[in-house]
């Protein structure tokens, strides 16, 4: 596996790669890989002749009290787990890199979708993502590109972008792999105190209270929403920043199923970490 610092070198192997006829999978994400990665990088390398890992912790996406000087940087580490998920390349530039101009060109997808949800507490959070993402389906032409439905706002967000802006890039998104205790794996987790890793739990089990119900006929969204979050509310150590649903009528502004599901969605925080986990209810 090759590890690439520049724009210039990517580009290159890129450059390479498309004269030889190869098919690309890019797999963007901030570092400090885990098993839900790997699951991203294995159905890229399952798909592509390619896969290029982007590990980057991307400041335009960190709102000023956020957390991107304390977020885990790991890069030894993260060429063994993106190699072993069969990974060909990884990307890993400074910020100097992939910003080179004080003055920013923006790719911002407007509209309801980034204004609610996790969008209200991090108002530019999207444009973040949005902009860094346009420059990661440049630079690796990718043919397909990975994501994971842990982040399920920001998968919308982004099939928005590539069908608004006529992207050549298939967006493949994967279930959320979880710890065998039910918690969504996430580079955040490692902020956890013991006592705040063993409250997160609420998360899921809350979710799969709600799928039981739904699974059982409850289609009445309020109480679904008031099921979880009275749940939730149980944990002493929890502190909610919504529990939501997507695509189903009644309750949020977002409109549509997210590539065609129902989905519950929470963002909690715990001390001064900030979980997000989510359900499919249908689809
Ligand atoms: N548990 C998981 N299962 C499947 N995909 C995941 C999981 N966790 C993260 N991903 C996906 O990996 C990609 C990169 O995410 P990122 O590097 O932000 O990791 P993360 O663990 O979600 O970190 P954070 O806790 O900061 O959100 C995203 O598409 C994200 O949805
Ligand atoms: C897609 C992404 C890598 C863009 O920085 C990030 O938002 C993430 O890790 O989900
Ligand atoms: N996985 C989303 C990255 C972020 O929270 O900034």
């Amino acid at each position: 596996m090759q590890l690439f610092r520049t724009v210039k070198d990517l580009k290159d192997f890129v450059r390479t790669a498309k004269k030889e006829g190869k098919t690309i999978g890019l797999v963007p994400t901030m570092g400090a890989l885990h098993e839900g990665h790997a699951s991203l990088i294995k159905a890229a390398a399952k798909e592509n002749d390619v896969v290029i890992v982007s590990d980057f912790v991307n400041p335009t996406q960190f709102g000023p009290s956020e957390d991107y000087d304390a977020y885990p940087r790991k890069l030894a580490a993260d060429e063994k787990v993106a190699e072993a998920a069969g990974a060909t390349a990884i990307f890993a530039p400074s910020p100097a890199e992939m910003y080179p101009h004080k003055d920013m060109t923006w790719v911002e997808v407007t509209g309801n979708i980034t204004k609610v949800l996790c969008g209200r507490t991090r108002p530019i959070h999207f444009r973040g993502v949005a902009t860094v993402c346009t420059k990661l389906f440049n630079l690796s032409q990718a043919d397909r590109a990975y994501f994971g439905l842990k982040d399920a706002q920001q998968t919308e967000v982004l099939r928005r972008m590539v069908e608004d802006l006529f992207m050549n890039v298939e967006l493949r998104i994967m279930p959320i792999v979880r710890e065998s205790d039910g918690l969504a794996k996430s580079s955040r987790n490692v902020y956890l105190s013991p006592e705040e890793r063993k409250a997160a739990l609420i998360l899921s089990r809350s979710l799969k209270h709600a799928k039981e119900a739904f699974a059982a006929g409850e289609r009445d969204p309020r109480k679904l929403v008031d099921q979880v979050t009275a749940e939730i509310r149980t944990e002493p150590m929890s502190n909610i920043d919504y529990v939501e649903l997507y695509g189903m009528p009644g309750l949020t502004e977002v409109t549509g199923p997210i590539d065609g599901r129902v989905l519950l969605a929470v963002a909690v925080k715990f001390g001064t970490t900030r979980l997000i986990d989510n359900v499919v209810l249908e689809g």
